[in-house]
């Protein structure tokens, strides 16, 4: 089938392709994914009042010059979150959306700082999302492993803390159900280097290591990710497309970066897709993957962020294709899990290309 016979056909059954090519997630915020009216609804249940009046004030404050200004607006919203019903809504509502866009298997971040610094306890959290995670592999078949992250602007030893309150309550589902830790929020001011010790003891347990580098920041950020914590993905990373060297290790190394289009636009990280780094990260050979990362707050989930990177960014469909495989062998899921999604990949490029 040719590009014109398959946009017909898009436009007859109303949906675009890419929505059914099957993919994993690997830079997901399950705190991101938080849509206005669900924040509003959680709110009323739990008697807490948000900053905003109503959906609309909310939806109209979606507007962010950095990385920053999202993170106060992000975490002022996570205020609504309280119960472990909270978290499985949360979790269900997002695995539905992602679903309907070819979502496969997910390996979610959350913050757990975010709740338990407000009082929140971690047990709420963790059962929460994990009730959301059998609930929603039970209705859409979808998979899902947790990957925690500590909040970069805290100190070292808050982080330290929250990792051992984890290893103590949870460690028993390393491998399983909690595959990773990860280092996300405000990057500007909070190297890699300064949770160097949390990533040590992470590794120690058994835990796969990822870390948010290169978003706002320099090559050389990305490369502090790697010879400091040793992470094998790095989120974002896409300021390693100003460094050949940088960019050559990432190939050479495989070390794959989790790409998130739609949010580098909404906090000004690229002014325009069309300059978005992609095509050039993908001319180097360094392993990439298309990712939504706060869907909620940055106009799209995972189908819409690889209909984005088609038809704003100007990558082809066999680059799209590659995306979608380095997905799922990059993810956390089980080898089996790896294959039989691997598969439903091979299906999907067979009957479009029928
Ligand atoms: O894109 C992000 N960067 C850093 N921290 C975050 N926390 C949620 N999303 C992000
Ligand atoms: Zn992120």
């Amino acid at each position: 089938m040719d590009v014109e016979q398959r946009t017909r056909r898009a436009a007859a059954t109303g949906e675009d392709p890419l929505m059914s090519l099957p993919k994993a997630e690997l830079h997901l915020h399950i705190e991101g994914t938080l849509e206005p009216d669900l924040a509003f609804a959680l709110a009323r249940r739990n008697g807490v009042t948000l900053p905003y009046a109503s959906v609309e004030e909310l939806r109209a404050a979606y507007r962010f010059a950095s990385l920053q200004e999202f993170l106060d607006l992000y975490y002022a919203c996570m205020s609504a979150l309280r119960t472990r019903r909270d978290f499985a809504d949360l979790v269900l509502a997002y695995l539905r959306h992602a679903h309907a866009q070819g979502l496969r298997h997910v390996d979610m971040f959350f913050d757990p700082e975010g709740h338990t610094e407000r009082g929140v306890p971690l047990e709420e959290v963790v059962e929460g999302l994990r009730d959301g995670l059998r609930e929603g592999e039970a209705e859409l078949g979808v998979t899902g492993t947790l990957v925690m992250c500590v909040l970069r602007h805290l100190p070292e030893e808050t982080s330290l803390r929250t990792l051992d309150a984890m290893l103590d309550r949870y460690g028993d589902l390393i491998g399983t159900e909690w595959t990773g830790i990860g280092l996300d929020s405000s990057e500007q001011g909070n190297p890699p280097a300064k949770h160097a010790r949390v990533f040590a003891r992470a590794r120690a347990a058994g835990l796969r290591l990822v870390a948010h580098a290169g978003e706002e920041g320099t090559p050389e950020d990305v490369t502090q990710a790697l010879d400091v914590l040793h992470v094998e993905h790095v989120d974002h990373g896409v300021a390693a497309a100003g460094s050949a060297a940088v960019m050559r290790r990432l190939a050479d190394e495989h070390i794959t970066l989790t790409v998130c289009p739609l949010s580098n636009l909404a906090l000004q990280v690229t002014p325009d897709l069309a300059r978005h780094p992609l095509p050039t990260l993908i001319a180097h050979g360094v392993p990439v993957t298309i990712n939504s990362d706060d869907p909620a707050y940055f106009g799209g989930y995972l189908g819409d962020n690889f209909i984005a990177a088609r038809d704003r960014i100007g990558l082809t469909e066999a680059q799209l294709v590659a995306c979608a495989r380095e997905s799922v062998d990059a993810s956390f899921a089980t080898p089996a899990r790896q294959a039989a999604i691997r598969q439903e990949i091979d299906d999907w490029v067979a009957a479009h290309e029928a």
